[in-house]
């Protein structure tokens, strides 16, 4: 795995915000980091509750082998005082009884005081107890994991038994951990999703010694989705983007597999708008399916680059060409370790999660944060941005400030436009700088599995590889959208991923923006 992210200590106690625990690499590895003392405290705790536990057992049975055993002449109900006096006769039982007085007891309120669970209480609270994660960051954990499932088709009994694609692992969850999101799946109304988890927690309760779970709550669950699903069917049937089964699925004896009934979608779909027909290209990309034609791959290239400045005729950029028009580039290790960790620790501090999503924009699931150039002096990566694409980067106005993203398990970003203009005509920020002119995505770590950067119309996808960085225009010439360039996040099956983008802008790029990023081929 990825080495963990400096600084994981300093995480902040957020007052303002919920921190994004579930959505960022860094917040779960601090919680990982909690978790290692957390684990510490519970594990003597056990070890504790079973050492009372023999203590009181042989307490019991001391005083049942000598009091009881050596008194049981006098019947059940004579006098206690009689019966007291019986059992300080013999040496031995009276010795033992003192024993267990001066010794036994000693001993037991000693381990009481020692090991109470208010004191364990205390110590998880003194750990921050009351900041630890609650039910909005397991719902936000159970819809990265469901999203995982619906992006890549995983087969849910694979998938749950640690098997990732091409990755195999020895961890995988319980079949009361898959009903679960079988119950999640319905209650948010993911039915196709919801029967693939019913039927992997019924085969995998079959496997285990022992369950949460019975087959008689997997069968009624069966019975809840179906009646969920055909009640709300009528009502969302006509809702495009709601993936829902065509039909009621009480009369239809085998229900479409989601993997079917999103390739439907995807073909129903394809000329309603970019968004949608986007939508269904993305889930293929992060799949791994390029879309390009011959001709337009027949066209692409590789190249050591020296001209963009004399800064290059010692340090030649290696470029690769995706996309010829509109153009699209990746430039390989243009950012160095030392400046990567710079970032990551820089950001760290101040990581936190998305604002809510206003209409029209994209869901995403990261935590960000914006560093401006005198945050990161030694990293004058505004600077080389300017050198590498020929725009003017540096000051207020000429960009803004470069934003960090921190992904984790299910970390995505659905399509969008990265202009401003796109999702509110009124944005005081284009009004003020003009949009977002171009993008400069520079990727911090290689990705184990997931997190590809698809862009659904060109019809190719981005890597991420550690130290390159993606370039394209969000404009055309005449400074409108570009409604080509569509892209989104994939999820992050596997890994940590890290990102940080520039965004030029317009005005004061008026003048800079080459005619062509060709005439450098
Ligand atoms: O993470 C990526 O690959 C793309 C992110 C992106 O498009 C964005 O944050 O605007
Ligand atoms: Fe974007």
């Amino acid at each position: 795995l990825t080495t963990p992210p400096p600084n994981a200590e300093t995480v902040p106690k957020i007052e303002s915000a919920p921190p994004p625990y579930s959505l960022s690499s860094t917040y779960l590895t601090y919680l990982a980091k909690i978790e290692q003392a957390v684990y510490k405290e519970i594990k003597q705790y056990t070890i504790d509750l079973q050492d009372r536990l023999h203590l009181a057992e042989a307490y019991l049975k001391d005083y049942e082998d000598s009091t009881l055993k050596g008194t049981t002449h006098l019947p059940e109900n004579s006098d206690p005082w009689q019966k007291a006096a019986e059992a300080t006769i013999h040496p031995l039982i009276a010795y033992r009884m003192v024993r267990r007085f001066s010794k036994e007891f000693q001993n037991f309120v000693f381990h009481m005081e020692h090991h109470s669970e208010n004191k364990m209480v205390q110590r998880l609270k003194d750990e921050g107890l009351q900041n630890w994660p609650g039910e909005m960051d397991l719902a936000e954990a159970m819809d990265a994991i469901l999203r995982l499932h619906y992006v890549y088709d995983m087969n849910v009994e694979e998938f749950t038994n640690g098997n990732f694609g091409s990755i195999a692992t020895n961890v995988g969850l319980t079949a009361a951990q898959v009903f679960e999101l079988a119950e999640y799946s319905v209650n948010n109304e993911y039915y196709s999703q919801a029967f693939d988890w019913l039927s992997a927690a019924e085969f995998k309760i079959k496997n285990e010694n022992y369950s949460a779970i019975s087959d008689s709550q997997i069968a009624n669950e069966y019975k809840r989705v179906i009646e969920t699903h055909d009640r709300d069917y009528e009502k969302n049937a006509n809702l495009q983007n709601l993936f829902i089964f065509d039909g009621k699925l009480k009369e239809s004896s085998n229900p479409i597999p989601i993997r079917d009934a999103k390739i439907d979608y995807f073909t129903r779909n394809l000329d309603d708008n970019a968004m949608i027909a986007g939508h269904y290209k993305f889930l293929a990309m992060c799949n791994g399916v390029n879309f390009q034609t011959s001709k337009v791959k027949s066209k692409l290239k590789c190249w050591l680059d020296t001209k963009r400045h004399p800064y290059f005729a010692i340090n030649p950029l290696k470029i690769e060409l995706l996309q010829v028009e509109p153009p699209l580039i990746q430039i390989y290790d243009i950012i160095s370790d030392s400046w990567i960790a710079d970032l990551k620790k820089t950001a760290t501090p101040s990581l936190r999660r998305p604002p809510p999503i206003v209409a029209g924009a994209a869901p995403r699931t990261a935590a960000y944060a914006w560093l401006s150039d005198e945050d990161i002096p030694n990293t004058p990566i505004s600077r080389k941005i300017e050198l590498i694409a020929d725009l003017n980067v540096r000051g207020m106005a000429a960009s803004d400030k470069l934003q960090i993203a921190s992904y984790s398990f299910g970390g995505h970003v659905a399509t969008h436009f990265d202009s401003l203009g796109a999702t509110d005509p009124n944005n005081p920020v284009v009004a003020e700088k003009g949009d977002r002119v171009s993008t400069f995505l520079v990727y911090l770590n290689d990705v184990e599995q997931g997190g590809f950067t698809p862009f659904p119309l060109l019809g190719t996808f981005v890597k991420p590889v550690k130290g390159s960085a993606v370039f394209w225009y969000n404009a055309l010439k005449n400074g409108t959208i570009d409604s080509r360039m569509l892209h989104g996040a994939c999820p992050v099956i596997m890994g940590h991923k890290w990102i940080a983008t520039k965004w030029t802008h317009l005005n004061e790029n008026m003048w800079k923006r080459p005619c062509d990023l060709d005439s450098s081929l």
